[in-house]
């Protein structure tokens, strides 16, 4: 018997601040620049004023990247264009700064923290801090086997909520989610898949290293394969977890739900961390509205999941090499619509009496409770 009981999720996820979110909308209206005339940077900086709750918006001070890292069994049915098994030399080249997140972290002069919930190597191949959490060495083969049995989904999911509550606690002010693996972007694309209700043909794209198209049929064939593997557990989503996901994305879906109890923003990546997103919101509807996309990885199942959570890319350049490289890159944005909502001169705020309401007006407006209506 599991003792995690995802539906409190549901209870311990608020939205951010409608109230908040409507003073950031009246400061920016009494601000002096043409309305309209930063686009969606408005915003994004009311949407991070209502998440951290204050007027004017903070600097986003102490923002860090964290992965997520795992290897995939399916990856053996030659999916992807990297060797199965070997996501641990992609870990590497993030610690050693060789990488491409690696090298924009620097730049930004952000953090990088890197999780192994499931390479297929020694454990005590990698840094204490970043083997730790392992829950265990490869997930399973999904077109054929649980990825994961359901004890080890929840150690692992449980894993992601405590490296949340560990970065809420440190100070972490925003979260720039990826992962690293060999065969994730199947295994995400069945998550997606199963949840929208699509066919394989739909969500399967050409992965990491692009594939060619035998490797692409092949792909298409295990999703196709996982799919059915997947559709009976769909109402159970730690069991879909089990089934058809891996500890990476377990771990990945608690991290997020706990990201949004702790009121901690997070830029999602590709199509990993779009797919934990999904099954996220199927847990706690609300979390979403905690999330940002950070940009279009061009992966078919990250479009869909994104539509379904009503999350618009902030970016779009193509860049497919994950490990949190393309929604780093959005960073500087997130930061450039707080320093503009925050630093443009506004005018004084009309005082309390000449706006005196009559007494309908004074109302709270009722706190829309669609998802994604923030
Ligand atoms: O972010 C994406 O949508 C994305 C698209 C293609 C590849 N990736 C990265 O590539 C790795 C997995 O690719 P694959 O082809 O082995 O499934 C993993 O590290 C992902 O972060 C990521
Ligand atoms: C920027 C932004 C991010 C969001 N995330 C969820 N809902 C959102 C709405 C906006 C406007």
């Amino acid at each position: 018997m599991s003792s995690l009981n995802l539906d409190d999720f549901t209870d311990l996820i608020e939205r951010p601040d409608g109230g908040v979110r409507r003073d950031a909308e009246a400061r920016r209206e009494r601000r002096i620049v043409p309305p309209g005339s930063l686009g969606r940077l408005d915003d994004l900086g009311e949407w991070l004023a209502a998440a951290q709750s204050s007027v004017p918006v903070r600097a986003v001070e102490r923002p860090r990247v964290v992965l997520f890292a795992g290897d995939h069994g399916i990856a053996g049915l030659g999916v992807s264009a990297r060797p199965a098994g070997s996501a641990e030399q992609s870990v590497r080249a993030v610690l050693d700064g060789s990488s491409p997140v690696a090298v924009l972290a620097r730049r930004l002069g952000v953090s990088v923290r890197v999780v192994d919930m499931a390479l297929d190597c020694e454990p005590d191949a990698l840094p204490a801090e970043v083997a730790g959490h392992r829950a265990r060495r490869g997930s399973g083969r999904i077109d054929v086997e649980d990825a994961l049995t359901l004890e080890e989904a929840e150690a692992a999911f449980l894993a992601g909520v405590a490296v949340a509550d560990e970065e809420a606690d440190s100070g972490t002010d925003l979260v720039v989610l990826g992962d690293v693996s060999v065969g994730g972007t199947t295994v995400a694309s069945v998550l997606v898949a199963a949840l929208c209700g699509t066919d394989a043909s739909v969500v399967t794209g050409r992965g990491g290293l692009p594939i060619d198209d035998l490797a692409w049929m092949r792909k298409c064939a295990a999703i196709r394969d996982s799919l059915r593997r997947a559709r009976p557990v769909l109402g159970d989503q730690l069991q879909l977890l089990a089934t058809v996901g891996g500890a990476d994305l377990a771990a990945m879906t608690g991290f997020l739900l706990q990201s949004a109890v702790r009121k901690m923003p997070v830029i999602l990546d590709g199509v990993v961390s779009a797919a934990c997103a999904l099954v996220g919101q199927r847990i706690a509807f609300r979390a979403p509205d905690w999330w940002l996309a950070g940009h279009n990885s061009g992966e078919p199942a990250q479009a869909k999941a994104l539509d379904r959570m009503a999350l618009e890319p902030l970016l779009d350049h193509g860049v497919t090499v994950g490990e949190g490289a393309g929604a780093l890159l959005a960073l500087p944005l997130v930061q450039a619509a707080a320093a503009l909502a925050a630093e443009l001169p506004a005018a004084p705020e009309v005082p309390e009496v000449s706006k005196a309401p009559k007494a309908e007006d004074a109302k709270e407006p009722e706190e829309p409770e669609e998802p994604g209506a923030l």
